[in-house]
C-alpha cells in the first residue's frame, strides 16, 4: 500500500485535520481541493439529499441471499437488530415503474430484448428508467463484458427491493475478525502484477484510495450515527471519529478523491442527462435536481485519461476491472445484512463511475451506445446514492472537525494535561492496586461481589479494535454536568477516599501515643528479666525474637 502520509503537508502539528493542506491538489489526476470539493458539496448537497429520497432513487434491488464466492463456510450472521433490512413488502404503495413486472428479475422474467428499445436517440437508455413493460435488465454483456461489476446481481430470484431512506447506513455493531477478513481480501486484490511504469503506478493507487475511501466512508457513517449506549441515543461520536479516519489525514483524503471519481463520472454524463424524461410525476422534481447537481461540477475535478493513458494496450484496464468487479463480490461474504446492501450499492455506484469514465469516449457513437445507452435502473440508482453517501461523509468530516476544534480550545494548558496526565496515571495506579487486592483475594478462594459478577459474566474477547490508533485526548465530563451524573460520583468517591486516608492516619498518631508508655514498660520488663536471668545463670530461656531487643516488635493496635 501506498504510504499513507506522503501526499500531505504537516502545516500545523496541533491538528490531524490542519495536516492535511486543504488547498492542495487531491493527487497527481485530481486537480481539486479539500477546499474545492467543500465548495461544491455545499453548493448541490440539498438537492442531493433531496434527489436521494425521492421515489426513483430510494429503492434498490438486492439480493442477501447471494452465495459468497470467496469463502466456502460462510455461513456466519450478524444477530443485532442493527445489522437487519426491511424488504418493501408492500408493493401496492410502490410507483407503477417499481412494479414487479416492470422490474422482470423480480418475476424471473428474464427474456430481455433490449434490441427493442432501440438506439435511435442519445438517450434510449433513459427509456428503461420508467416505461412500462420494458424489460429493464442489465445491460447485454455478451459482446464484451465491460462491467466493473457483477451484473447477475439484479438478475438473481432471491433478489429483493429495498428502501434505502428506511435502512440508513450506520453503526451495526458488526466488526471483529469477520469484518477485519473482508477488507483484508479487498485491498490484497490492490496487488496488481510488478509495477512497471508510471501508468501501472497511477492505475494502482487509484484503486487502493478507492477502497481507502470506501473503507473511511463507512467508518465515518458508522461515527457519524453511532449509538450511545449509555443514553440510548444515535448520534456523532467524536472519538471513534478520530480513531478511525480524522487521525489518517490520507483517509480523509481519500473520501474526496472518491468524490472527484464520481463527480466526474457523473459530469461525464451530463450531456445526455439534459434530456432526461423520467415520465412521472417526480420528473420535473428529479430532473431539476440532477440538472443543478451536475451544472456544479467541472471536468478538472479529475483526470481518468491519466490512469490509462495507452488505449491500445488494455491489459491493465481489464485487470483493473478485473479486480474491482472482485471487490463486488466479496460483498456477498459480509455478514450483516445492512452492510452488504450498503456495500453492494457503494461497490456498484463505483462500478458505473468507472464503466462511464473509462469505457465512454464521447468522439465514438459505438461506446456511447455501449455505455450510456445501456446504463440500467440499478446502475444509476447505486450511481446518485453513491454520490449521497460521499456527499454525507464530506458533510461529517466538516462537523467532526468543529467538534474537534472545540474540544482542542476547551482542553487548552494546565487543565488538559491534568484532565489527560493526571487522572490517567491517577486511575491507572488505582486500577492496579485494585487488580492487586481482587489477586491476593481470588488467592485466598474468597471472591468480592464483583468478582463473583464478573465470573458469571460471560467472557469478552479481547477486542482488537483500535491496535493501530492514535487516540485523540479523553473526553472531559462536561461542565454542565453539574452536580449530577458521573462526574459529581467521582468527585464522591475522591472525597470518601481522601477522607478515609485522612482519618487512618489521624487513628494511627494517636494510637502511637496511647500504646508509647505499654511499650516501654514492655520494653523495660523484658531488658530487666533478661539481666536478672544472666545475673543468676539461666540462659535460653527466652526466644530469640526476647534475646535481642532489637527485634522486639512494638505492638500499637
Ligand atoms: C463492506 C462492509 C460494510 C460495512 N458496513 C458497516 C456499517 O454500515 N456499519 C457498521 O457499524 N460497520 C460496518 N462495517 C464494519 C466496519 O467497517 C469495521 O470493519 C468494524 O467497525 C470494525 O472496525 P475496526 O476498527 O476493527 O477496523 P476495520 O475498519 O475492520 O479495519 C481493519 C484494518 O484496516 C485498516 N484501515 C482502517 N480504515 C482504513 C482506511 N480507510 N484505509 C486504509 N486502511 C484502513 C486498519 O489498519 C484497520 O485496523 C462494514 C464492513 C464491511 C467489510
Amino acid at each position: 500500500q501506498p504510504n499513507e502520509q506522503t501526499a500531505f503537508s504537516t502545516k500545523n502539528d496541533m491538528t490531524p485535520f490542519c495536516k492535511i493542506d486543504k488547498d492542495e491538489k487531491l493527487g497527481p489526476n485530481c486537480d481539486a481541493s479539500i477546499t474545492a470539493i467543500n465548495n461544491i458539496n455545499r453548493k448541490i448537497r440539498s438537492d442531493l439529499v433531496g434527489l436521494v429520497q425521492t421515489d426513483f432513487f430510494k429503492y434498490f434491488k438486492f439480493d442477501p441471499l447471494k452465495k459468497c464466492a470467496i469463502w466456502e463456510n460462510n455461513d456466519g450472521l450478524c444477530f443485532s437488530r442493527s445489522c437487519a433490512i426491511d424488504v418493501v413488502e408492500d408493493w401496492d404503495s410502490l410507483p407503477a415503474y417499481w412494479q414487479p413486472e416492470v422490474l422482470g428479475g423480480l418475476s424471473n422474467d428474464t427474456n430481455s430484448d433490449t434490441e427493442s428499445l432501440g438506439h435511435d436517440n442519445d438517450v434510449s437508455f433513459l427509456n428503461q428508467l420508467c416505461e412500462k413493460h420494458e424489460p429493464l435488465l442489465p445491460a447485454d454483456f455478451d459482446e464484451e463484458d465491460i462491467n466493473y461489476y457483477d451484473v447477475t446481481d439484479f438478475t438473481s430470484d432471491t433478489a429483493v427491493l429495498v428502501d434505502l431512506t428506511a435502512n440508513p447506513e450506520r453503526f451495526t455493531g458488526y466488526g471483529g475478525q469477520q469484518a477485519g477478513q473482508i477488507w483484508q481480501s479487498i485491498y490484497a486484490e490492490n496487488c496488481f502484477p510488478a509495477d512497471d511504469g508510471q501508468e501501472q503506478c497511477l492505475a494502482k493507487d487509484g484503486f487502493y484510495r478507492m477502497m481507502s475511501g470506501l473503507h473511511a466512508s463507512i467508518g465515518t457513517h458508522l461515527s457519524n450515527d453511532h449509538l450511545n449506549t449509555e443514553t440510548g441515543k444515535w448520534g456523532p461520536d467524536l472519538d471513534l471519529f478520530m480513531a478511525r479516519v480524522g487521525n489518517f489525514p490520507d483517509r480523509v483524503s481519500n473520501i474526496y478523491f472518491n468524490y472527484a471519481v464520481v463527480a466526474k463520472a457523473l459530469w461525464k454524463v451530463k450531456p445526455y442527462l439534459k434530456h432526461l424524461d423520467f415520465c412521472t410525476d417526480y420528473d420535473n422534481d428529479v430532473k431539476s435536481k440532477i440538472l443543478n447537481i451536475v451544472s456544479q461540477l467541472d471536468s478538472k475535478i479529475f483526470d481518468e485519461n491519466l490512469m490509462f493513458e495507452n488505449q491500445v494496450d488494455s491489459v491493465l484496464k481489464d485487470e483493473f476491472r478485473k479486480r474491482f468487479k472482485n471487490v463486488t463480490r466479496i460483498m456477498d461474504c459480509v455478514h450483516c445484512d445492512r452492510c452488504k446492501m450498503w456495500g453492494k450499492v457503494q461497490t456498484t455506484g463505483y462500478a458505473t463511475s468507472l464503466k462511464i469514465l473509462f469505457e465512454l469516449d464521447e468522439s465514438d457513437e459505438l461506446s456511447m451506445q455501449r455505455v450510456v445507452d445501456k446504463l440500467t435502473k440499478f446502475e444509476l440508482i447505486a450511481l446518485i446514492n453513491t454520490f449521497g453517501r460521499l456527499s454525507n461523509s464530506i458533510e461529517a468530516i466538516n462537523n467532526f472537525e468543529k467538534l474537534y476544534n472545540k474540544r482542542m480550545d476547551n482542553n487548552s494548558g494546565v487543565a488538559s494535561f491534568l484532565q489527560n496526565n493526571f487522572f490517567k496515571l491517577l486511575s491507572k495506579a488505582t486500577d492496579s492496586i485494585r487488580d492487586k487486592i481482587n489477586g491476593s483475594i481470588n488467592g485466598s478462594g474468597t471472591l468480592g461481589k464483583k468478582d463473583e459478577e464478573k465470573q458469571k459474566a460471560p467472557k469478552q474477547p479481547a477486542s482488537p479494535k483500535f491496535v493501530d490508533l492514535k487516540m485523540p485526548q479523553r473526553k472531559i465530563e462536561e461542565k454542565d454536568k453539574g452536580t449530577t451524573g458521573v462526574s459529581s460520583n467521582r468527585w464522591k468517591r475522591a472525597w470518601e477516599t481522601e477522607w478515609h486516608n485522612y482519618k487512618e492516619a489521624v487513628r494511627f498518631v494517636w494510637r502511637s501515643y496511647v500504646d508509647l508508655p505499654r511499650n516501654l514498660w514492655n520494653l523495660i520488663l523484658v531488658n530487666a528479666n533478661r539481666l536478672w536471668n544472666s545475673f543468676i545463670g539461666v540462659t535460653g530461656y527466652l526466644s530469640e525474637e526476647e534475646e535481642d531487643p532489637s527485634v522486639y516488635k512494638l505492638d500499637f493496635q
